[in-house]
């Protein structure tokens, strides 16, 4: 098995065929709605708050609420749908997520998205909450994750997820691989393309983007949808106080297993750390779809479908000689 990662990788350039880079179509189906970019920001309290959820919804995003206030949920999926919005949650695998569904059923709130979010998705638990879910609620499209290898799409896709989500270990925030030996830190991107050649159903690679180059990268080696935590934080719009040191700005981001989060240091395997302000997140994924539209000019097509096909070299690390 070859290892390589997003810095080890350049995608090889075809002949333009379009007249302007804002010809380059970004938009990317995922389940029965299409979004402008297949950027997804991560769902951790220090990344999306219900405010931001309302815009993105609003403005043509995908999100992912966070699990993290637990007894809000239900609330915040009314609150979407009174706005004409899309109500997409996330849930864990504990038997209180057991009752939540019922609850969910009893009162007839129905969520378009439901994602299963937990470190280690290939287990016979997320099995058993995939099966609930879509014995209780089959119309919500059900995201099982995260998980690392291709056998796992392939049982959690079998066992009726209709997408997964691909990492464990590869965020900015995540101690996982220290703490475990375990993990896809430093060969998402491979273990990205492993799954993808088994995949039947939408993959969302979750973690490690550092550039916005890496997201045309998921795309080619099979992702519909790229989650991205560090680079979405730090925001105006993002959860959390500006905090000024030494004259410089920042905001706190925070690892959603890190002791911040649990209140605890037990399995503990997250980290908290501060991001530079970054202004506003409008701004960042506005500069993410026009360096997709770049993209998608560099492969020589029209929209994302053509960044799938294209070339690539392995470069081992040297494409950021230079650049820190
Ligand atoms: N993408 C990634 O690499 C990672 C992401 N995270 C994020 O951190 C948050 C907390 O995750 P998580 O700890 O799973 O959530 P939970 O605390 O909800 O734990 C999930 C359940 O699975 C059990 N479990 C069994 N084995 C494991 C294992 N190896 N790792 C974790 N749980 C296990 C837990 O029991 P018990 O606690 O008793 O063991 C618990 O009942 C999530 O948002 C998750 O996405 C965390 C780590 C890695
Ligand atoms: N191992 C851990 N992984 C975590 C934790 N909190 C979140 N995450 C994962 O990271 C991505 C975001 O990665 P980034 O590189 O874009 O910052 C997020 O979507 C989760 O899958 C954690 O505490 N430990």
């Amino acid at each position: 098995m070859e290892a390589f990662d997003y810095d080890d990788i350049q995608l090889v350039p075809n002949k333009g065929i379009i007249k302007s880079r804002r010809d380059a179509d970004t938009s990317i189906k995922f389940g029965n709605r299409t979004f402008k970019i297949s950027v997804v920001p991560a769902n951790m309290e220090s990344v999306i708050d219900e405010k931001l959820a309302i815009w993105l919804a609003e403005n043509g995003y995908y999100y992912v609420m966070h699990r993290f206030q637990p007894e809000k949920r239900i609330d915040f999926i009314k609150m979407m749908h009174e706005k004409g919005l899309f109500a997409s949650i996330s849930v864990g695998i504990k038997d209180s997520e057991y009752k939540f569904i019922d609850q969910l059923v009893k009162e007839n709130v129905k969520p378009e998205y439901i994602t299963i979010d937990v470190a280690h998705g290939h287990s016979i638990y997320v099995i058993k909450m995939i099966h609930y879910i879509k014995e209780k609620l089959p119309d919500s499209f059900l995201t099982a994750g995260n998980i690392a290898t291709p056998e796992a799409v392939r049982e959690l896709e079998n066992e009726g997820a209709d997408a997964t989500k691909v990492g464990v270990g590869p965020g900015k925030a995540c101690i996982t691989k220290l703490k475990t030996g375990f993990g896809t830190g430093g060969w998402q991107l491979a273990a990205l393309r492993m799954c993808s050649k088994v995949a039947s159903k939408p993959l969302i690679a979750d973690g490690g983007i550092r550039h916005n180059g890496d997201i045309a990268k998921s795309i080619r080696f099979g992702a519909t949808m790229v989650m991205i935590g560090s680079m979405l934080a730090g925001h105006e719009e993002s959860p959390g106080n500006i905090i000024k040191i030494n004259g410089k700005t920042y905001k706190q981001y925070w690892g959603s297993a890190s002791e911040v989060q649990k209140g605890a240091y037990r399995n503990v395997e997250g980290k908290q750390m501060l991001i530079p302000y970054r202004g506003s997140i409008k701004d960042t994924l506005r500069e993410m779809q026009e360096d997709l539209q770049s993209s998608i000019s560099y492969a020589g097509g029209k929209d994302l479908n053509s960044i799938k096909l294209v070339d690539y070299v392995i470069v081992k690390n040297t494409i950021m000689d230079g650049d820190y």
